[in-house]
């Protein structure tokens, strides 16, 4: 494989004494959508943030487009929970801070998105309710142009339509040299636009495979086979 996507070499993660991650590896090429799957406490943020380079001390080597030093923070868009923002903060003065620290934000991009989920930017930030917030941020999230998006369970309070508007989006935002990692316990509703998944199980990966595959060679759908797989091991 070229030096292009992301690879993780081993990857493991304690916490004081208690193992979190342990020994994954995995190869994911670029233009991929990925959703990454697992049950509560199993380590699918975690993964996240030590991607990110957020979460220090973790084991083994983290590689992204070649970069593995912390400079590949620069290539990734995590979703903030934007808890460091004060509540009367405007939606507009975010973008702005967000344009400030990214060189990469795309101010067009972040008015489509915002356009696009029906959130007005002169709100405050602190007005809005738990699906818009998580709209907000996945708008902030995916205005940057950059190669890897993380989105840590982005949905779990949006209703059922923009749900469903925003899922059939997914693919319309990515670039195709970019990779969008999604951690959700709703896979029913991404399964058909998601093109592999990722399984974490018992603090390390039990499966990184292709949708595609999965319904050929297996007969299931991608819920049916996480659920036996799961289940088996
Ligand atoms: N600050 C912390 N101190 C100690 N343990 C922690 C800390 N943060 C997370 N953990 C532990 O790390 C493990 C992985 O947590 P993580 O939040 O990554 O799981 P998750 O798969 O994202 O869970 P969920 O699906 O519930 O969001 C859990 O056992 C959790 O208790």
């Amino acid at each position: 494989m070229s030096a292009q996507g992301l690879e993780l070499q081993h990857v493991g993660y304690k916490k004081m004494t208690k193992v979190i991650l342990n020994d994954i590896s995995v190869k994911i090429p670029l233009g991929r959508l990925v959703v990454l799957l697992g049950e509560n406490g199993v380590g699918k943020t975690t993964l996240m943030r030590v991607i990110s380079d957020l979460n220090k001390g973790y084991q083994g080597k983290v590689c992204l487009n070649g970069v593995s030093d912390e400079r590949r923070k620069s290539l990734i868009s995590f979703s903030d929970n934007l808890s460091s923002f004060r509540s009367k903060i405007s939606l507009n003065d975010v973008i702005a801070f967000y344009q400030q620290g990214y060189p990469d934000f795309d101010l067009q991009r972040v008015n489509e998105l915002l356009n696009f989920m029906r959130i007005d930017p002169l709100q405050r930030l602190g007005s809005l309710s738990k699906g818009n917030r998580e709209k907000f941020v996945i708008a902030l999230t995916l205005a940057r142009r950059t190669r890897l998006y993380l989105l840590d369970e982005p949905l779990s309070g949006v209703d059922i339509f923009s749900r469903d508007k925003i899922i059939s989006s997914l693919v319309k935002w990515i670039d195709n040299d970019s990779l969008l990692l999604i951690s959700t316990h709703h896979l029913s509703e991404l399964e058909q636009v998601i093109d592999d998944v990722l399984i974490l199980k018992d603090q390390t990966m039990l499966e990184y495979r292709n949708v595609e595959d999965i319904r050929q060679q297996e007969g299931l759908s991608v819920e049916e086979y996480y659920r036996q797989t799961y289940l088996e091991h």
